[in-house]
């Protein structure tokens, strides 16, 4: 029986750790297990209990006072993230409580170099994949307020769609902070989360450059195509979001599939069934 882990990431900001304490007090109502590993090295703060934190092992703070190694902040998060690659040991032995059917939130940091050409996110899904016996599910945040509109929107998926390439597991996008949307974007939200690229460029950025015109409608005929980009909206003052979200990722990773009926549904109450699982 395989184990279970959501690779929660996203740019700086956009809602990760919040949204892992969030998961974390929406399975408490489940009676889910769900443990968190915090994997930012510059993490300041969360409120969720964590099972591992990578400060431990070693922390930006540490690094940037290092005076052999004068790094900045960028410099000394990617030094600490390539330092975890050479001693995934430790995250070994941090996951040594984790049994079969457990279920793991890793709470990333969010600079998207870590995604696209420096390999140590990729190395860690495959060590937890391949040596560990780990399902995974990529989890991208992005923060609606940087969407709702076209320019932004291109630019957002892109780097989520750098994520989806480079580590290649199934994949979950979610728009968080709904709750801070204007009346105006909250009309528009739809054609946002299942989007229709090409529409949405003719009518927020009809008159671009002919160049860019032409480059944005081949992105688009690509990402339409492929199906490649949706979004689950997340608003953590509404639980059915959150369940929704929990439920899309918990699909893609077919979590449940294997479970024996009595950890799972046995042990709900009847109305909670009703409710989260739509039977
Ligand atoms: N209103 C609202 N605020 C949110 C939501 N999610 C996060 N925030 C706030 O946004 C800020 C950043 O949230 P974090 O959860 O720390 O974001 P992060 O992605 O972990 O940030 P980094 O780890 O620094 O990259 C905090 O002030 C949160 O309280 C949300 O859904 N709604
Ligand atoms: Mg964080």
């Amino acid at each position: 029986m395989p184990k279970y882990a959501q690779i929660v990431m996203g740019p700086a900001g956009s809602g990760k750790s919040t949204y892992c304490s969030n998961i974390v007090r929406h399975c408490e109502a489940l009676k889910r297990r769900v443990f968190v590993i915090n994997l930012d090295p510059a993490a300041e703060v969360f409120d969720y209990p964590v099972l591992a934190d990578i400060r431990e092992l070693v922390s930006v703070e540490d690094v940037m006072e290092d005076e052999s190694l004068r790094f900045g902040p960028n410099g000394g998060l990617v030094f600490c993230m390539e330092y975890l690659s050479s001693n995934f040991d430790w995250l070994e032995e941090q996951l040594d409580n984790v049994l079969e059917d457990d279920y793991v939130l890793f709470d990333c940091p969010g600079q998207i170099e870590l995604y696209t050409h420096i390999p140590v996110m990729r190395q860690l899904v495959e060590r937890l994949e391949t040596s560990w016996n780990f399902r995974l599910c990529g989890v991208f945040l992005m923060d609606s307020q940087f969407l709702i509109e076209g320019a932004k929107f291109v630019s957002g998926i892109l780097t989520a769609l750098a994520a989806m390439v480079n580590l290649e597991i199934p994949h979950v996008n979610i728009m968080s902070k709904l709750d801070l949307l204007s009346k105006q974007s909250r009309k528009e939200l739809d054609r946002y989360l299942e989007p229709d690229l090409q529409d949405i460029l003719d009518t927020d950025m009809p008159s671009g450059s002919t160049a860019f015109q032409k480059l944005n409608s081949a992105l688009a005929t690509m990402i339409n195509d492929y199906s490649l980009v949706k979004f689950v909206g997340l608003d953590p003052t509404d639980e059915e979001s959150l369940n929704e979200a929990l439920m899309q990722i918990d699909n893609a990773m077919q979590y449940g599939e294997d479970l024996e009926p009595k950890d799972t549904l046995e042990e709900l109450e009847p109305e909670e069934i009703q409710n989260d699982y739509g039977l």
